[in-house]
């Protein structure tokens, strides 16, 4: 296998590779950029015109999706996967990656879209090359730009593989996106309403991309991932990057769920108190008149929404940050 396939041992290690570039016998370029940052290239006899953006590692500890990264980089690089796609895999967070934890001084998916100028320190430094990365990426002219972003969530959850769909003001949702993931075995997708701080906000919102928050299971360190079961959304990729997609139906959303979200629920200060078990799961049902959390100077917040549900909930982020999602069901 060439050494630019061992993308994850050489990220794990710190290691930068001897030759920056090496090519497949079937004529496919890899590029290492830089730390955790690999680009493929087809030869252009090839091209598929699709620029295709898989990211993993934002979050340290997710590591089934940045075990998928590594299947497939490993897959290119011995030449049993033939791209006819531009790929560009990015490993989001190499430290935090390394030590196992989600992130080490802030959580780099919280520093997109121009926030990682406020702030400083290494990860506010690498939201920033991210962004470049995928701006370079993503600056061809008339190709197919689509973006995904692999996550695993910190808790159980009662629809184990779901998506986040980014918002911009005027852009409608893509229904073929949507059969799209469903197809890759994706079961309900959470539209937001406004646009977010995320990686995959960042692309949707600048690059004019198709981009997708993935979330595939729940978080474990790396070898402990049997019960992830990424083989659906792995097949698909496999059909996306060698141009040979199956043939699906956009008016086909069959059993995908779909959800809009309501508000985000923002921890304002060390006074936040989220009234909900431990070990709740994602997409737990709360009733209408639920005291879901109180802050600082009696704020409440109660649940009004018929049907609402709460993912992501977690009072341990920094003031300021989103504490949980509350969401409720909706039609595309
Ligand atoms: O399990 C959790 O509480 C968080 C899981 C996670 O990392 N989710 C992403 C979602 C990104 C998005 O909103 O598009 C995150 O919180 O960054
Ligand atoms: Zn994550």
């Amino acid at each position: 296998m060439l050494a630019l396939g061992k993308l994850l041992e050489l990220t794990l290690a710190g290691r930068e590779p001897t030759e920056k570039i090496q090519l497949t016998s079937g004529g496919v370029r890899l590029h290492w950029l830089g730390e955790g940052a690999l680009d493929v290239t087809p030869p252009a006899t090839e091209d598929s015109g699709l620029d295709l953006l898989l990211s993993a590692g934002v979050h340290g500890n997710e590591t089934a999706p940045i075990e998928l990264l590594d299947r497939l980089v490993q897959a290119i690089a011995r030449g049993q996967l033939k791209p006819r796609a531009r790929i560009l895999f990015l490993l989001g967070n190499p430290e935090a990656m390394r030590r196992g934890e989600r992130f080490v001084e802030q959580d780099i998916n919280r520093l997109f879209n121009g926030r990682h100028a406020e702030s400083s320190g290494f990860e506010a430094m690498r939201a920033g090359e991210l962004e470049r990365y995928a701006a370079a990426f993503f600056s061809k002219p008339e190709r197919a730009r689509l973006h995904y972003d692999l996550h695993t969530a910190i808790r159980g959850s009662k629809i184990e593989q779901f998506a986040l769909y980014p918002y911009v003001d005027g852009r409608e949702h893509s229904r073929l996106e949507l059969a799209r993931l469903r197809a890759a075995g994706i079961d309900a997708v959470l539209l937001q309403s406004k646009t977010g701080i995320t990686f995959s906000s960042y692309t949707y919102a600048h690059l004019d991309a198709e981009a997708f928050t993935l979330e595939l299971g729940k978080a474990r360190p790396f070898g402990s991932n049997q019960e992830v079961n990424l083989d659906r959304l792995e097949a698909r990729l496999h059909s996306l990057i060698e141009g040979r997609e199956p043939e699906f139906d956009d008016g086909n959303l069959d059993g995908l769920q779909l959800f809009s979200v309501s508000r985000e629920i923002i921890k304002h200060s060390d006074s936040f108190q989220l009234h909900l078990a431990p070990d709740i799961e994602n997409f737990s049902e709360l009733p209408v008149g639920y005291l879901l959390a109180e802050d600082i100077a009696g704020t409440r917040w109660v649940v009004e929404e018929e049907g609402a549900r709460i993912i992501f909930p977690n009072p341990r982020v920094r003031n300021g940050l989103r504490a949980g999602i509350l969401i409720v069901p909706a039609d595309v």
